[in-house]
């Protein structure tokens, strides 16, 4: 591909709930020069100024739910106006998943006060309306709950220990009514359906079927 400066690149949202796989298919695009990877700064969340806001956050959901989130919402908006060279950016997760998906979730189960809720919808709305985000298109990778669940205990990253089961599947329902059953919120762009489910080796040959979709498409991008 030539270098594009000034266009926009063919922008992918890779979705899913915590223990998808979405880190594990995001590299697997590594091999690849012309797609910028945009991994979720949850190094960010971990060390602002000090500050583990994401250890907070599990530990004290009601208190620490609104800050983290707020925080999540800018690095997001960071890494979705973050200039592009290459012809795909590939992003982990979106401004649409933080508001359609986690703090709808929180707003629900009662985490965040109403007030709370509306002080970040009006954000997640004044976003949505006067910054240009563009997505061409979202993976979703669909996972049993149960399965994210036990891909957790595995990965093991210590602030997630004590992630109910009945979390991941409230999270599941809300990014099924989003991305599937469009029941809840409208979708930024089309939406591709992975089987996340299959384990690591038979894994990539569904890859392969998002790969060739996803350089076809950043083929006419790049070529119109
Ligand atoms: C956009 C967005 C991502 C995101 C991740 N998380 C949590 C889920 C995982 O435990 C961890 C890394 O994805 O952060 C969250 O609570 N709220 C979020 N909002």
């Amino acid at each position: 591909y030539h270098k594009m400066a000034n266009t926009k690149p063919f922008t992918v949202f890779v979705e899913g709930n915590i223990g998808s796989g979405k880190t594990t298919f995001l590299e697997h695009f590594r091999q690849f020069e012309d797609i910028t990877l945009l991994t979720e700064p949850v190094e960010e969340w971990r060390n602002l100024r000090g500050w583990n806001l994401l250890d907070l956050m599990y530990k004290d959901p009601s208190k620490w739910a609104m800050a983290f989130q707020a925080y999540v919402s800018l690095t997001m908006l960071d890494m979705h106006r973050r200039p592009t060279t290459t012809p795909v950016k590939l992003m982990e997760r979106s401004i649409y998943s933080a508001r359609y998906c986690f703090v709808e979730h929180m707003q629900r189960s009662g985490i965040l006060h109403p007030a709370q809720f509306a002080v970040l919808d009006e954000w997640f709305r004044f976003i949505h309306t006067e910054i240009p985000i563009e997505a061409d298109l979202i993976v979703y990778l669909k996972t049993d709950p149960k399965i994210a669940y036990e891909r957790i205990k595995r990965r093991a990253r210590s602030e997630e220990q004590c992630v109910p089961l009945s979390y991941l599947e409230e999270l599941h329902k809300l990014h099924e009514d989003w991305l599937v059953n469009r029941t809840f919120a409208e979708c930024p762009a089309p939406v591709l359906v992975i089987d996340a489910d299959l384990d690591l080796s038979q894994i990539t040959e569904e890859y392969k079927k998002t790969e060739h979709q996803i350089l076809r498409k950043a083929v006419d991008v790049v070529m119109r």
